[in-house]
């Protein structure tokens, strides 16, 4: 039952985190605050201040019960109850309300980046390096010195004990009154003394008081998890920042064999909830006729991958409008436009899954398609990682990082597979000094190197294409880790799948790609500042040219480097 419970609400929260949109999910109090463990406790918590609730309503039909036969009963079985009862209602319990803890004493909070000095391995280096290990323990006593007697207990005790003595000396009077009540009772009427039901009256008395306890003890933290479930329910209803509308994508009118045309109209773009606060876009308008090679280009922070973020409905504009194919952005479903696109960038990373399906799940759709290999084995062709699988051990089979949970042994393992895992565990530096800890996670990379992932991702990309559905290919820097002979087999081959799809491309490398685009957008400061073919752009000597000519200046002798900064190298 616990391990049905976990499931089910791991797959919850799962889906909760998976519906979220990008700009929702960067805001951290947007994403589900529970995991599936939780769910459990949560069930079992409840599941015991039940009983314990059981179990007081017992004692106290108990008591009554015992009470009744005898002339002051009730009055007793009230005394009893008092107690737990007075304590109840007068406890300081913190964790059952809304409360922000933080300190402003400097010496306390001195004291506290003191010892994280000491105890990071953050600031280990420089520690060493500065020879600080005096002057952190010298400076902490300091700190010690100046608090004195404040105290040092955890906040929750502090606020408990925080109330007056008096209640205490009450609270434990309470508590005798029933003993006082029963002897003075046995004083005047000795022919009803029972040391038997004094003794049961006592004990029934002090369980009641113990579970009262347990259950204020254990209701806030039912609370606080009952809180967590709740907002896990919260998450799964959508709550999504980009506005979608209902029309399908591609409409049945557009022709099947063309890109997507997309027509900005002055378009400005602030992140929400950054606290950058600078505007990314400013005032951008542009045409990208279906089916053209569109390159963008620009220098550091002006704005390129945002723009793409636009385009590829992952945000949103501050202001203005995008059309896709004449209709505004906004009113098709997003699914739908996702769909037909493919972004590629140097962001993009394996993920913890089999080689062969990092590249299938470019087409999540392709389940058990027959072709399915061939097109994983085309895929990789193109993106230029075949050799990269051909040298691994298990090829397409291979996991990029295989996570590992030992046990460790106290014996020594008789030789076999298990013993040559325990031996690598054992030789890997995570693992020194570690050695009585019974459970170790272990991750084993295979080595695919940054150059060799972004062939593995351009891969997922042409299978993604080869699916036929994607009218939209965008390459976000996807070869800043490749070699140019790379680059440029990586450029080539999206430009040959090209037909019935509209292609945009980041890059900071001017040359091959630049020159077969059929318009360029170059960037500044969030704003497009020029438009055109690298043609028209070198001659008009702005922003385009002048990058276009730093690189350009490189691969040029000292003595031509003048003739190239006037633009005549095209
Ligand atoms: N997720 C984000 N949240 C807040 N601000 C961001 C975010 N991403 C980018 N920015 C800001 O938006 C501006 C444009 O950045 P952007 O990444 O679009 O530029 P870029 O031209 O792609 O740069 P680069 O060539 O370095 O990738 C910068 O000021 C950057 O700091």
């Amino acid at each position: 039952m616990r391990t049905r419970t976990k499931l089910y609400f791991k797959k919850m929260v799962m889906q909760a985190h998976l519906r979220l949109d990008l700009p929702t999910y960067s805001d951290p109090a947007s994403r589900p605050n529970i995991k599936g463990v939780r769910s459990w406790n949560v069930f079992s918590d409840l599941m015991r201040t039940a009983s314990v609730a059981f179990s007081v309503l017992s004692h106290i039909a108990l008591i009554l019960e015992l009470a009744r036969g005898e002339k002051g009963g009730f009055l007793f079985a009230i005394l009893c109850v008092s107690k737990p009862v007075f304590t109840f209602v007068t406890k300081r319990d913190l964790w059952s309300k809304k409360f922000i803890l933080y300190s402003v004493n400097p010496s306390y909070l001195r004291s506290v980046a003191l010892n994280s000095l000491a105890t990071d391995k953050d600031y280990k280096q420089e520690v060493l390096s500065g020879s600080l290990e005096d002057y952190i323990v010298n400076e902490f006593e300091k700190t010690q010195i100046a608090l004195g007697d404040t105290s040092h207990e955890f906040p929750s005790a502090l606020f408990e004990a925080d109330k007056s003595p008096f209640l205490g000396v009450f609270q434990s009077l309470l508590g005798d009154l029933p003993l006082i009540y029963y002897a003075t009772s046995a004083i005047m009427f000795p022919e009803k003394l029972s040391i038997s039901a004094l003794a049961i009256y006592q004990q029934t008395a002090s369980s009641i008081q113990s579970t009262i306890d347990q259950i204020t003890r254990e209701s806030s933290s039912v609370n606080k998890n009952l809180h967590h479930i709740e907002s896990l329910y919260d998450g799964l209803k959508p709550q999504h920042s980009i506005p979608a509308g209902k029309l399908s994508y591609p409409s049945s009118d557009s022709s099947a064999t063309k890109g997507m045309a997309i027509f900005v109209r002055d378009v400005s773009f602030r992140y929400p909830k950054s606290s950058d606060t600078r505007i990314a876009l400013k005032n951008i308008s542009f045409d990208i006729p279906a089916s053209s090679l569109v390159v963008i280009v620009g220098a550091n922070g002006s704005g390129k991958s945002s723009l793409v973020n636009l385009l590829t409905n992952l945000h949103y504009p501050t202001s203005g409008t995008i059309l896709i194919d004449d209709k505004p952005m906004n009113e098709y479903r997003s699914q739908d436009l996702r769909k037909s696109m493919a972004l590629l960038t140097q962001d993009h990373i394996l993920f913890p899954l089999s080689i062969g399906e990092n590249i299938a799940i470019g087409d999540p759709e392709c389940g058990e398609d027959p072709a399915k290999l061939k097109r994983i084995q085309a895929a990789a062709r193109l993106g230029g990682a075949r050799e990269v699988i051909e040298k691994l051990d298990h090829g397409l089979e291979e996991l990029p990082q295989r996570e590992q949970a030992l046990y460790s042994s106290q014996f020594p393992l008789p030789p076999g597979p298990l013993r040559d895992i325990s031996d690598k565990v054992e030789k890997h530096p995570e693992f020194s000094g570690k050695k009585s800890e019974p459970l170790l996670c272990l991750e084993i990379e295979i080595g695919i190197v940054g150059g060799e992932v972004q062939r593995l991702v351009a891969s997922r990309t042409f299978m993604r294409i080869s699916s036929a559905k994607i009218r939209l290919v965008v390459a976000d820097e996807p070869t800043s880790a490749m070699d140019p002979e790379g680059e440029f087999e990586l450029f080539e081959a999206l430009r040959k799948v090209q037909e019935g799809m509209t292609m945009i491309f980041i890059t900071h490398r001017f040359g091959h790609l630049t020159k077969h685009a059929d318009h360029i957008l170059c960037l500044k400061d969030g704003e497009l500042v020029e438009t055109g073919t690298h043609r028209e752009l070198v001659v008009r000597n702005g922003e385009y040219s002048k990058l276009y000519n730093i690189q350009a200046r490189a691969f040029v002798e000292p003595e031509e480097s003048g003739s190239t900064a006037s633009g005549s190298t095209t």
